[in-house]
């Protein structure tokens, strides 16, 4: 019988699976038993949908055997089954190809790292195991089949027999060593306490042949050994649990359980809710983005149940975009289980839910901006461009629903604020909110239009994410304040604002009329500054776009040339521009050099492109001789 190569990801993960040293290796029985669980789901909602299969409640379970003399450990379920090819791609493929793609990008430290907090699937059961042996018979064949590993070096499928629908698992447990116990997944005991502890939850029975000391019957103080068949999860799903008999280490390995994240959830809501439409939810709201999470392949939803019997795995319809990172289920006894894909778009009940879940959402984000900051800044840096996507798109009209749970980083306070924060601290008379925008805060830290802001007390707003302007000018006012970037046209500093106005000579506007024409297509003003104090020149912007939305707009595909009004500003100042003015009236070409090179320099500063470095260049080196 010809080896089949595992793929190449699958391989590696493999082999950190045979090689590890963790700690927490009884994982792996909580791994089987999901599977298992999964598959039994999707059996039961076929046979509660389709007539011609005969449904019995008793028929569903999941069977964990022992036989110590082999070493070997059996996790058996009447779940859906696998086909030849189901085996073939579901067990020589790791399901969640992107979880090493994911270690590269954060620089996980080990191995060990992708077990602890990864979940892993099937694989784990290597961590145990020299061999593990799959037979399954899916719904609706005769044929069962057998795939067999030893490992990293490949597996074989052949044909084999099967009673009834279902996959069994068998583990070759590994032999203990001095610093491994592997003996203890050979012990009913300490199988039936791993799997309280991580699988108590699961709504099918998890069924265990457990040996028992019993009396007698007809005696007081005889005893004999006797071997029962128990269930030895509760089989209450945790959802229908009552909120004060769960521990937040319960929902954490639910979390872990149902492989909702990479990561650990930063906080939960678990609803019961008995209103118009009856159900219960639990969401979580994750602590770091999946690594796809901003690309088109992250797929948003929640687990949707009907009284406990799952009908879809992801249901988009439950979450808006701007909270597509919430991971969770729901449940509800009022929800048709035939219920499809198409009729869920326009199903009323759907809507009501989804309406009330976006409500407890918020409350929670609230809830944890209020009570713990440092928390909620790990949940804004994960998902915060994602908030502000939001107030952008659909025309804004879920800005009110978002705007409280935005920060941005402040220049007085040196840290992220919302806009509550900057509009109590406002100065009295002060009526707009100042931001600025730049590639990072160190840029904009030094960019020369926010010193005359800066200089007269007012906080500034540093935007550093693509999308911020953009949400700004859709929420456009905050407690009836208006956004204003520090760079465009009218700052409206306060009363010594037109006092600050520079003078200008009949000399100078020559100067500057020169300039403009020197620079004409490029700006459509040059003029004095009133904002500069130290810089010599900037580019400020006239009209809705500014610089950087400029920038962004030019990055989309169809970005149709959109372009910034820009004006030129000079500060009078300062040494150069009076440089200019000795120089002028005996080189008129000066003037032209000197509107080339100031206007290259802002460009610059602002992060654009020089439009032609060998003539910038020239003109630098005309100035220098
Ligand atoms: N007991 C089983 N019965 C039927 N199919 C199974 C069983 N165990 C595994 N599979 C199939 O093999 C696939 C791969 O399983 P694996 O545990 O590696 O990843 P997964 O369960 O898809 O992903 P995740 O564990 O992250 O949810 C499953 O998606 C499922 O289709």
């Amino acid at each position: 019988m010809a080896k089949q190569q595992f793929e190449a990801e699958s391989r590696r993960l493999l082999d950190m699976m045979i090689n590890s040293i963790y700690s927490k290796r009884e994982v792996f029985l909580r791994e089987l038993i999901s599977n298992a669980s999964d598959a039994i789901d999707k059996m039961y909602y076929r046979a509660l949908t389709d007539d011609s299969i005969t449904f019995n409640q008793s028929d569903y379970y999941i069977k964990i055997d022992v036989n110590k003399d082999e070493r070997e450990l059996t996790v058996q379920d009447t779940g859906i089954g696998m086909t030849k090819e189901e085996l073939e791609s579901n067990l020589g493929v790791i399901a969640k190809s992107g979880s090493l793609a994911f270690k590269k990008e954060n620089e996980i430290k080990d191995g060990y790292d992708i077990i602890g907090q990864f979940g892993v699937g099937f694989y784990a059961a290597f961590m145990v195991a020299d061999e593990v042996t799959v037979i399954s018979r899916a719904l609706g064949s005769e044929q069962a089949y057998r795939w067999h590993s030893e490992g990293a070096d490949g597996f074989t499928i052949e044909d084999a027999e099967k009673d009834s629908i279902g996959t069994t698992i068998t583990l070759k447990v590994k032999e203990s060593s001095e610093d491994d116990d592997f003996d203890q997944f050979l012990d009913e005991q300490q199988l039936q306490q791993i799997v309280k502890k991580y699988s108590d939850f699961i709504r099918y029975p998890i069924k265990m042949e457990l040996t028992e000391e019993q009396l007698k019957a007809d005696s007081d103080d005889e005893y004999e050994t006797v071997v029962e068949e128990k269930t030895v999860n509760s089989m209450v799903p945790i959802w229908k649990k009552n909120k004060t008999e769960l521990t937040d280490e319960d929902y954490h390995e639910f979390y872990k359980e149902k492989h909702y994240g990479f990561d650990d959830p930063l906080t939960h809501v678990h609803l019961s809710v008995d209103g118009n439409i009856r159900y219960q939810a639990i969401l979580y709201i994750p602590e770091s983005a999946p690594y796809n999470y901003y690309s088109q392949e992250y797929e948003k939803g929640l687990e949707l149940y009907s009284n406990g019997v799952l009908i879809m795995n992801k249901a988009p319809e439950l979450l808006p975009d701007y909270f597509s990172f919430v991971k969770g289920l729901v449940d509800s006894e009022d929800l048709s289980l035939n219920i499809s894909r198409e009729m869920l778009q326009h199903d009323r009940q759907l809507k009501l839910i989804e309406k009330n879940l976006v409500k407890k959402i918020k409350q929670e984000l609230k809830k944890l901006l209020m009570n713990d900051r440092e928390k909620y800044e790990t949940f804004f840096k994960a998902f915060g461009r994602q908030l502000k996507y939001g107030v952008y798109s659909d025309f804004g009209q879920n800005k009110d629903t978002l705007k409280d749970l935005l920060l941005f980083y402040s220049s007085t306070e040196e840290t992220l604020v919302t806009l509550q924060e900057y509009v109590d601290r406002m100065k009295e008379d002060q009526t707009i909110i100042y931001y600025a925008t730049g590639e990072s805060h160190a840029r904009i830290e030094n960019l020369p239009q926010t010193e005359m802001v800066k200089d007269k007390g007012f906080e500034i707003l540093y935007l550093t994410d693509d999308i911020d302007e953009f949400a700004l000018k859709m929420l456009q006012e905050y407690e009836g304040k208006t956004f204003k970037s520090v760079s465009s046209g009218d700052l409206e500093l306060g009363d010594d604002d037109e006092t600050n106005a520079p003078e200008v000579t009949d000399e100078d506007q020559k100067i500057f009329d020169k300039m403009k024409e020197q620079l004409s297509g490029k700006v459509s003003d040059v003029r004095p500054s009133k904002r500069l104090k130290t810089h010599p020149v900037c580019l400020t912007n006239e009209g809705d776009i500014s610089i950087e939305m400029e920038k962004v707009l030019s990055m989309m595909p169809e970005n149709q040339g959109v372009k910034a009004d820009k004006v030129l500003e000079i500060n009078t100042n300062h040494q150069i521009f009076n440089q200019l003015k000795e120089n002028a009236l005996e080189n008129e070409d000066l003037i032209a050099t000197y509107a080339n090179i100031l206007y290259n320099q802002a460009l610059l500063i602002e992060g654009l492109p020089v439009e032609d470095p060998v003539s910038y260049a020239n003109d630098v080196w005309k100035v220098m001789k």
